[in-house]
């Protein structure tokens, strides 16, 4: 197959991580043989700096001129006294909306490498397997009015029923191929949008009749994902309380660092993005874990590409390299031995290899 990727790798560890994903879809390209064309660009502080906008127009182009993106981080504190529109933030906020890219898809799956570095008692942590779906175009972020004078800010929260229905609908047809269970959350005991997003599942969920549904307040959600979350299956919610859910969820696994997801629309296009930032404090140190973003490129391939073979692949091989022992500084409460970035992602890339030589030995033996 052949595929043009536009590249961001955007700010701080943005670019350490993208490089570490980009060479592990050249070793899938070899391996698989497809042909994927890569085009770089420019979003957030870095476009800033060079273009005086978060998100450039050759940025759209090259985007709008591939078949998905890959996405690193944005942001960092050279760029906080910014003004909002010159805010890396910004540039990634406006890529969401550009590309109408409502769906959040963030799978969370026990690694039973790292079961240690879980905050949940093992036998819970061991048996995770969730997905949280974030509404990402609407609500708080992208409200108006949304200003600021000396002695006030503003922010609106509005969700139309539509925003809703598709969002939801998303979530109703992952649980379908999962576990069959969606747990909705939301404030609906406070908040007009919550209320009207309650009923829309209410609603919804007369289409979904082999689906099963259930309702959660988010500050109960937000006990119950580190008391028992096993519980869930797809969790689906509007933008800001999945923002937060899920950073919060990120912990279970081990670290923020292992958390890809996807940025999708119903056409299948999509921005694959670590749910981590730019995390200036060890940006440049090559010290970042890669792996949320070397997920995030699988899920690139199986959702976008449907390669699901070489998708299965990747995970396998970052899975391996942690069995094998061996994880990033984040992780260094897992008693394995702690190693770069580069280190990191040349084991994932020999263990993709390894793969590659023990299939032609097999081959040769037939
Ligand atoms: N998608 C994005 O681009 C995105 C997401 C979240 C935050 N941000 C931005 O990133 C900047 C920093 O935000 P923050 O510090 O609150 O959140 P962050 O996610 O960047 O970092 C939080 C903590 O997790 C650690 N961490 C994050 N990713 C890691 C990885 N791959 N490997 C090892 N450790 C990792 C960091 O070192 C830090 O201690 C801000 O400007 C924020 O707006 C961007
Ligand atoms: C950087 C920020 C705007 C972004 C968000 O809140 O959506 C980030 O936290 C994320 O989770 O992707
Ligand atoms: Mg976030």
């Amino acid at each position: 197959m052949k595929k043009t990727i536009a590249v961001l790798p955007g700010d701080g560890i943005g670019p350490e991580v993208t490089d570490a994903a980009v060479q592990v879809l050249q070793s899938i390209a070899m391996r698989y043989g497809h042909t994927f064309h890569l085009k770089h660009a420019l979003i957030g502080g870095s476009a800033v700096d060079a273009h005086n906008n978060p998100l450039p127009d050759e940025t759209i182009a090259a985007c709008e001129a591939s078949d998905a993106i890959l996405l690193g981080a944005v942001g960092g504190s050279k760029w906080d006294q910014n003004p909002g529109h010159l805010r890396p933030e910004k540039g990634l906020l406006n890529i969401r909306k550009h590309f109408d890219l409502f769906a959040n898809i963030r799978p969370l799956k026990a690694i039973p490498a790292l079961l240690g570095s879980s905050p949940l008692k093992e036998e819970v942590a061991k048996e995770v397997d969730m997905v949280i779906v974030r509404e990402l175009t609407s609500g708080l972020y992208f409200g108006e009015p949304k200003r600021r004078t000396e002695k006030a800010g503003v922010d609106t929260l509005v969700y139309t029923r539509d925003e809703i229905e598709r969002i939801v609908d998303q979530a109703f047809e992952i649980a379908r191929g999962r576990r069959g269970k969606v747990t909705s959350v939301d404030k609906a005991n406070v908040l007009e949008t919550s209320k009207l997003w309650r009923e829309v599942v209410e609603e919804r969920k007369a289409f979904y009749p082999d689906v099963e549904v259930e309702h959660m307040l988010v500050d109960s959600a937000a006990m119950k994902l580190i008391t028992d979350p096993r519980a869930f299956d797809v969790m689906v919610t509007e933008n800001m309380f999945g923002d937060i859910l899920s950073d919060e969820a990120s912990v279970i696994t081990g670290s923020l660092g292992m958390l890809p997801s996807a940025s999708v629309r119903s056409d299948g296009f999509g921005l694959y993005e670590p749910v981590h930032g730019s995390a200036p404090d060890i940006a440049g140190q090559n010290k970042a874990n890669p792996s949320a973003a070397i997920l995030s490129a699988a899920m690139m391939l199986r959702y976008s590409f449907g390669m699901h073979t070489e998708a299965a692949a990747i995970e396998e091989a970052v899975m391996s390299v942690l069995e094998d022992g061996y994880c990033t500084g984040d992780l260094s409460d897992a008693g394995k031995q702690v190693v770069s970035t580069e280190r990191f992602v040349t084991k994932v890339v020999e263990e993709l290899e390894r793969e590659l030589v023990s299939e032609h030995i097999m081959y040769s033996y037939v």
